[in-house]
This record gives C-alpha cells, sequence and structure tokens, in this order.
C-alpha cells in the first residue's frame, strides 16, 4: 500500500485516483479549484501524480517546489503536452525543479471513458530509476490495467504527446470520409515523423513501436473517444477551432503541440510534413481538402524514413 496524491480532478486525474484507490493505495485528489492546500496534500505522500493540463504544468512545478516535497517522494507524471514557454516536457520540467526526486512517466493508450467503465488496457510506466518504476507499477497493476515499465522516460513521455497532432490530421480524414485506405497510410507515414522529433529529442526508437507509442496512436485515432480526434473531425466539418474547443470542454493536448512542435521543428530543420498541415489547419492557412493536398501532392520518395533527415 502507498500514500498517493493525485494532483487534478479532470477526467484523467480522477481515473488515476480510482485505479490507485481500487488497488488498496491511501489516496486524495488535489485541484487548483479544490479545498485543500497543496503543501498538506503532498506533505507525506510516497507518490505524487501529476495529471493537469500541461498549460498549468511549469506552474503546478513551481507550486510544489514551494510545499517543499520530501526528496523520496516519487513524482509521477501523467500529463502530454509541449511546455509552450520552453518546448520542455513535463517530466523534464519536473527534473528540472525536483533534481533529487524520482520521476516517472505514466503513459499509453489509456481512453479514460474505457478505463473508467472497467474495460482492459496496457500502460507503460518509464523512469531511469528502476525501483521507482516498479514501484509505481505495484500501485497500479491490477487485472483490467496492465502495466509495463520501460527504462526511456522521454520516448514514452513524446509517444503520448506527438500522436495527438496525428490524432487531430486522422480526425479530419475521417471527417472528410476518405476511407480506410488513406487512414492507414496516414496513420503509418506519421510513425516516421513521431520518430524523427523523438530520436532527437533523445528517445529510443523502439519505444515508439511500443505501448505509448504505436499503442497510443492506435487509441487516440480510433476515434471519437480521443478529444484531439475529434478536434480534426470538427475541423473537416468546416468548423471553426474556437467552437471546437467550446464544445469539447476539455483538453485537446493537440492543439498546444502543433505550435510548439512546428516551432522546434523549423528551428532545428526537422521534416514534419503531417504536422505541419495540421499547423496550417488550426491556423486557418489551409482548408481541410487543401491539407490533404498538400499531403498527396509532395515529391516523391523512398519509404523508408531517414531519422536523421534535415530541410
Ligand atoms: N482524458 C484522457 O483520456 C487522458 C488519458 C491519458 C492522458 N491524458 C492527459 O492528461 C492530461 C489532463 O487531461 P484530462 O483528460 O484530465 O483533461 P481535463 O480537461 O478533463 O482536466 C484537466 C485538469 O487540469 C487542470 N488544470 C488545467 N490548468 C491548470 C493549471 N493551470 N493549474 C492546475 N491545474 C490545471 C484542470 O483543473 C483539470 O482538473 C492531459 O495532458 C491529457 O493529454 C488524458
Ligand atoms: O482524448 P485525447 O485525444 O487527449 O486522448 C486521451 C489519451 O491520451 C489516450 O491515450
Amino acid at each position: 500500500m502507498a500514500r498517493v496524491t493525485v494532483l487534478g480532478s479532470g477526467a484523467w486525474g480522477t481515473a488515476l485516483a480510482r485505479l490507485a484507490l481500487t488497488n488498496g493505495n491511501q489516496v486524495q485528489i488535489w485541484s487548483r479549484r479544490g479545498p485543500s492546500e497543496l503543501g498538506p496534500a503532498v506533505a507525506d505522500a510516497d507518490i505524487v501524480v501529476s495529471a493537469i493540463s500541461m498549460k498549468g504544468v511549469a506552474a503546478l512545478a513551481s507550486q510544489l517546489q514551494a510545499a517543499k516535497l520530501r526528496p523520496s517522494t516519487i513524482l509521477v507524471t501523467a500529463t502530454k503536452g509541449l511546455d509552450p514557454e520552453t518546448t520542455r516536457t513535463p517530466s523534464k520540467i519536473f527534473r528540472d525543479t525536483f533534481p533529487n526526486n524520482p520521476i516517472v512517466v505514466l503513459s499509453g493508450p489509456n481512453l479514460s471513458k474505457e478505463i473508467e467503465a472497467g474495460l482492459p488496457a496496457a500502460t507503460v510506466v518509464a523512469s531511469t530509476d528502476v525501483a521507482a518504476a516498479a514501484r509505481v507499477q505495484q500501485v497500479y497493476a491490477s487485472e483490467s490495467f496492465r502495466i509495463y515499465t520501460s527504462p526511456d522516460p522521454v520516448g514514452a513521455e513524446l509517444g503520448g504527446t506527438l500522436k495527438n497532432v496525428v490524432a487531430i490530421a486522422v480526425g479530419v480524414c475521417d471527417g472528410l470520409k476518405l476511407g480506410s485506405n488513406a487512414k492507414a497510410a496516414l496513420i503509418t507515414r506519421a510513425i516516421p515523423e513521431m520518430l524523427r522529433v523523438g530520436v532527437h529529442m533523445g528517445s529510443q526508437v523502439e519505444t515508439f513501436y511500443g505501448l505509448s507509442g504505436l499503442g497510443d496512436l492506435l487509441a487516440t485515432c480510433d476515434g471519437s473517444l480521443s478529444r484531439n480526434y475529434r478536434v480534426g473531425y470538427g475541423l473537416a466539418q468546416g468548423k471553426v477551432l474556437d467552437q471546437i474547443l467550446d464544445e469539447l470542454g476539455s483538453t485537446a493536448e493537440g492543439v498546444n503541440t502543433t505550435h510548439v512542435l512546428i516551432d522546434m521543428a523549423n528551428r532545428e530543420g526537422i521534416p514534419v510534413p503531417i504536422a505541419r498541415q495540421v499547423h496550417r489547419l488550426l491556423r486557418g492557412v489551409v482548408t481541410p481538402q487543401e491539407a490533404v493536398e498538400g499531403l498527396m501532392e509532395r515529391e516523391l520518395k523512398p519509404e523508408a524514413c531517414d531519422l536523421k533527415a534535415r530541410n
């Protein structure tokens, strides 16, 4: 049994709190709008799980620093995003803020509605601290939630983050009713694009063929349980982005991730053709149909993926 504090009472924080509680752990949830203070909520926690939206992570890390976390407290991050100011992932923000605490990334094909319904799922807990990953695995493993450990937190985190950009594109594809061939081609060609970015940021290639990469990509691109897929689907229907996000009433990390990713790809010269069309679409520079044409009319090339390719 562990003392677990979950930060964030949104869809994913609530689900992660329930999973830990059902597994016999002592659990409390903190939310920025809730009654409890952050300091007392994390003071004697064995594990703190951050499951808030990316836009709040940097501020939360600073608040946590003031809360004086014990150096033995394991920090788990379940957020899928990139910081718009620094391009850092959540685990990098937490590593920079808490250099002595064990940091664990939790990421995988985890549509919260299915998990809340008790349907079987699997995820990855990734850390360079093997013992910390094993501890988090023990807290969450159950007959309906299978947990795998990984030594590649960067790759696990980026897989879950970059797939959200692809999910927007796939939502457009389905919204335009382009068919299964187009969807399969789009998802397949997205993998080398995710790999180029992931390897550039320090990921291991094989991580992207696992649950936190391909697994999460398939789950998220499957349909309307994904908020990011619904962003793309709405754009294909001719809705404006603000209207789509209002109707969602929930976090769609892929919008911010696309903007941060394109800024980085431009700086580093990394070819990201799918993300670039999503970026143009989100900014209203192209129509959904033009975004598709922009991909279909690119120069012809071998399928083999050059991970080191630069513009
Ligand atoms: N919902 C899912 O299926 C799911 C699954 C896996 C991972 N995630 C990831 O978990 C993260 C949260 O997603 P969600 O689905 O819970 O979204 P949500 O919109 O349901 O909840 C977001 C939570 O973040 C909190 N938050 C937002 N800004 C904040 C700030 N500035 N300071 C403190 N808290 C803040 C909100 O109060 C809310 O509790 C996202 O990065 C998402 O990609 C979601
Ligand atoms: O609703 P989405 O698109 O944020 O996806 C939720 C999870 O990340 C799926 O693993």
